[in-house]
């Protein structure tokens, strides 16, 4: 692509040398990847300046830079102040701005996020829509998946990733929006039809200064909601009116705002809510129709993202019998309330929830129906949050009859260095066993007909992250093996 085309995107900027006659073949932002003809942009990062890397680039074949500063260099630099929004719009551009040609709904908040995009995409489908996810278990495109290394891809990988989209025919993009990404610009250049908050609660005070600083990240995507120059599809902010911080996030955006909730006067909402053992049953009430919703999701926490999803999707047109329809056959989502089922007279549950406020929703709903005991294997994150460890270990302990602390994914840390954050406050009354494997066995052994397990943090995910090493390690496969052998040795 011509570098005058591209930079029609690129509102201020200083070049060193004439780039006129530059053709870019690709955009880069990793020295390690540069490729003949590309176009290199330097990003100040978390861990290291990329500026240092100019030098490499050029080596690699870079034939242009994008900087914040005067470079040493044979080649062209475009100077700029903020080479991280900067690489957004080239990013856009290069791609030709793919998500102006689809919809694309953002869902921002701690908790939830996967969820609602699981459920907006099993909705979409059951609307003949051909659908994108951009999230934390995975990428789906038009049906086939790969893998995802975050939760939301820095910006370039995500525009080529919607351009992938485009060119398989997707109609709606449904992605989960990060407070990382926000705050480093990931999104950046992308255009938001819909923008969903699902709740705020602690998490990420290691990334963050502070709740506030956290909040002001969400709240960047109901601020960014619409500033595109394709405004042919009208646009929407969809607000959990439940959540404290409603009001600061209505505030903070100029599009009309569709809420939901439970307790206020929201305008899509869950009435004669009744949670049982299999599942949930609500009036769901629209401004314009009410109708019987029966779901075999668990838990009140499903209430809320069946009605976030219900309100985006009715604002993209979709009819509620359809809506009904998808919550009604919903296929759960992977490692979320997930039951592993191997015959055994107790239940077991895999969950993702590594917040206290996650955690404190699925103990909340296991004690609703648990008749017998209830243990809890949980473990916090290493390199990450440091002060969400003693309140996880708290809601453990509040809800858990038997309480084993144990790792996941320490990380660079040390795992009993992140247990002793857990327990330090506490008296007694809880197991620590570091090794998970034998943490879900102890679980397993001790419970009886009646009880239930629940193994949180990982849900999903299939390894244990240690020293930077992933080591093959899934709770439902765990706990399945686990579950034989404990039949085994009792027949
Ligand atoms: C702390 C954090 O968010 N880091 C993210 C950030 O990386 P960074 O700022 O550390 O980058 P860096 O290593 O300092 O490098 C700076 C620049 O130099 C370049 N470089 C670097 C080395 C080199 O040899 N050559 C080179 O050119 C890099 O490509 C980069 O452009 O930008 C990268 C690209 O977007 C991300 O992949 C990376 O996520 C890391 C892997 C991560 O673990 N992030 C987590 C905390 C995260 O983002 N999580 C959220 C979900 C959280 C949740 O909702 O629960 C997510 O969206 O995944
Ligand atoms: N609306 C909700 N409110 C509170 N907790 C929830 C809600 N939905 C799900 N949870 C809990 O949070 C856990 C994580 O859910 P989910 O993966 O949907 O969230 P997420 O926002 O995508 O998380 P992440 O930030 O890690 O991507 C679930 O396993 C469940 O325990
Ligand atoms: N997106 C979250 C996932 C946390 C999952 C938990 N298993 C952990 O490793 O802390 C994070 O990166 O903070
Ligand atoms: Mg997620």
């Amino acid at each position: 692509m011509k570098i005058a085309q591209l930079l029609t995107q690129v509102p201020f900027y200083k070049i060193t040398k004439a780039i006129e006659h530059i053709n870019v073949k690709g955009l880069s932002m990793d020295s390690r990847s540069v490729q003949p003809g590309d176009l290199f942009v330097c990003i100040r990062g978390h861990e290291v300046d990329g500026h240092v890397f100019a030098k490499d680039a050029v080596s690699k074949g870079a034939v242009v830079l994008v900087a914040e500063e005067e470079l040493d260099t044979e080649v062209p630099v475009i100077i700029v102040n903020d080479t991280t929004k900067v690489l957004a719009m080239l990013a856009a551009a290069f791609y030709e701005a793919p998500t102006e040609s689809m919809q694309l709904i953002g869902v921002t908040g701690t908790n939830g996020k996967t969820s609602i995009t699981y459920l907006l995409d099993e909705i979409f489908r059951a609307h003949k829509v051909t659908t994108g996810v951009i999230g934390t278990i995975q990428m789906r495109i038009a049906g086939a998946s790969y893998p995802a290394k975050n939760t939301t891809p820095d910006s370039l990988s995500l525009q080529q990733t919607f351009a992938r989209m485009k060119e398989a025919g997707v109609q709606t993009a449904i992605m989960e929006v990060s407070s990382h990404a926000l705050n480093q610009g990931r999104v950046y250049g992308c255009d938001f039809d819909i923008a969903i908050f699902t709740n705020l609660s602690q998490d990420h005070l290691d990334y963050h200064d502070n709740m506030d600083d956290y909040l002001r990240a969400k709240s960047l995507l109901f601020a960014q909601l619409g500033n595109s120059y394709h405004m042919e599809r009208s646009k929407m902010a969809v607000i959990n009116l439940d959540s404290p911080v409603a009001g600061k996030l209505i505030r903070s955006t100029a599009q009309p705002v569709l809420t939901y909730g439970i307790k206020g006067s929201a305008d899509v909402k869950a009435e004669n809510i009744h949670l049982h053992e299999k599942g949930v049953s609500f009036s769901l009430k629209t401004p314009a129709e009410t109708i019987e919703i029966n779901s075999p999701l668990m838990g009140l926490f499903s209430v809320y993202n069946m009605l976030a999803s219900a309100s985006a999707a009715l604002a993209s047109g979709v009819p509620l019998t359809t809506i009904r329809h998808s919550f009604e056959h919903s296929e759960g989502i992977r490692g979320r309330f997930e039951p592993v089922l191997e015959g055994q007279n107790f239940g077991v549950v895999i969950d993702y929830a590594h917040t206290p406020d996650s955690l404190e929703n699925v103990l909340s709903t296991v004690k609703e129906f648990c008749r017998g005991d209830i243990h809890v294997v949980v473990g916090c994150g290493g390199d990450r949050d440091r002060t969400k460890r003693p309140l996880m270990a708290d809601v453990a302990m509040k809800y858990g009859t038997d309480v084993i602390f144990t790792s996941d994914n320490p990380r660079s840390e040390d795992p009993n260095e992140i247990l002793r954050d857990m327990t330090n406050h506490l008296e007694g009354g809880y197991k620590v066993i570091e090794d998970r494997r034998e943490a879900i066995r102890s679980a397993l052994a001790s419970a009886e007909k009646g009880d239930v397990v629940l193994i949180a943090g990982k849900g999903h995910e299939t390894y244990q992250e240690i020293d930077g090493i992933r080591h093959d390690f899934d709770d439902r496969e765990v706990a399945r093996e686990l579950l034989k052998q404990v039949k085994e040795s009792q027949s």
